[in-house]
Parts: structure tokens; sequence; C-alpha cells
């Protein structure tokens, strides 16, 4: 089903949910390195919320973003089926997920809606198959 044109699976309820979970979790950023604080939430089928935060390293390249923390903290607990996820910076700003982020979400599901979040709660709204158009998935590899 292609969910681009449509509105959201969520409640207007759920949304605000997601959203203050994610500027919530901005809180917890280790970010000492970029001083750029970004929080996520991931919302699973059965409506469990995930929260996520950038943890950076010394090594730069160690850094894993928000959005990832929310879905290894998920998958880890055994969860594999997400309806979206609310991402959320410092600023006035509605961040976008970086192109790792894109594809490691893309494992688990091209239908996940992703909502921008800015400082004042206001938002954009998409689904990552727009963000990551002809995307090498579990359908192409050595699963199919
Ligand atoms: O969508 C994004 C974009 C960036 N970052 C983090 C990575 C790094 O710690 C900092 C600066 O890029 O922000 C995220 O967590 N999510
Ligand atoms: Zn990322």
């Amino acid at each position: 089903m292609n969910r681009r044109l449509i509105t959201s699976m969520l409640s207007d309820r759920q949304i605000e949910d997601l959203i203050t979970k994610a500027l919530e979790a901005r809180e917890t950023s280790y970010c000492p390195y970029s001083r750029f604080r970004v929080g996520s939430a991931l919302r699973t089928v059965d409506g469990k919320v995930f929260q996520g935060c950038n943890i950076e390293n010394a090594a730069y390249g160690g850094a894993i973003c928000a959005e990832r923390t929310a879905f290894a903290k998920a998958i880890s607990d055994g969860h594999r089926r997400f309806v979206a996820i609310a991402v959320a910076c410092d600023y006035n700003h509605f961040i976008t997920p970086c192109g790792i982020c894109r594809q490691f979400m893309n494992e688990f599901g091209k239908d996940l809606e992703i909502f921008f979040v800015n400082d004042d709660r206001s938002y954009r709204r998409a689904v990552l198959e727009d963000l990551l158009p002809y995307a090498f998935g579990p359908e192409n590899g050595p699963l199919k």
C-alpha cells in the first residue's frame, strides 16, 4: 500500500505523544563534540514508545544517531514492527534523518512514518519510502 498521499495512521493524540517524547529524549543526548542534541520517539505497532538520543564518541565516527538508538532499544527488547518515529533537535528546524539512519530504518519497513519536529512542536511528516527511493532492502538481498 502506498501511504505517501494519505494521512497518518496515528491519531492526533498519538502524534502529540510522540512529539512530547522526542522533545523530552533530547535531554539525555550525549553530544560533547557537536553540541547538537537530538531526541527521538519510536512507536511500535502494539503502541509501545521507545525513546532515543544521539550518543557521540571521542572517535567521531563512532557516534550513533537518536533514531538508531531508539530502534536498537526496541529491537533488543523484541520489537520488529513499527508505525512511526518522531525526531527533534534543539533548533527552529525540521531535522530529517541522515542517510545511514534511512537505510537502517528501511530494514524494518519502508511504510514507517517520520515526523520532523520543530522546537515549537510544529512538524512535517514523511513516509520513509519517499526519503529513500529505490532502496536496497531485505526484499532485494539474500533473504528474498
Ligand atoms: O537525524 C539526525 C541527524 C543528526 N544526528 C546527530 C548525529 C550527531 O551526534 C549530531 C550532529 O550530526 O546529530 C541525529 O542523531 N539524528
Ligand atoms: Zn542518522
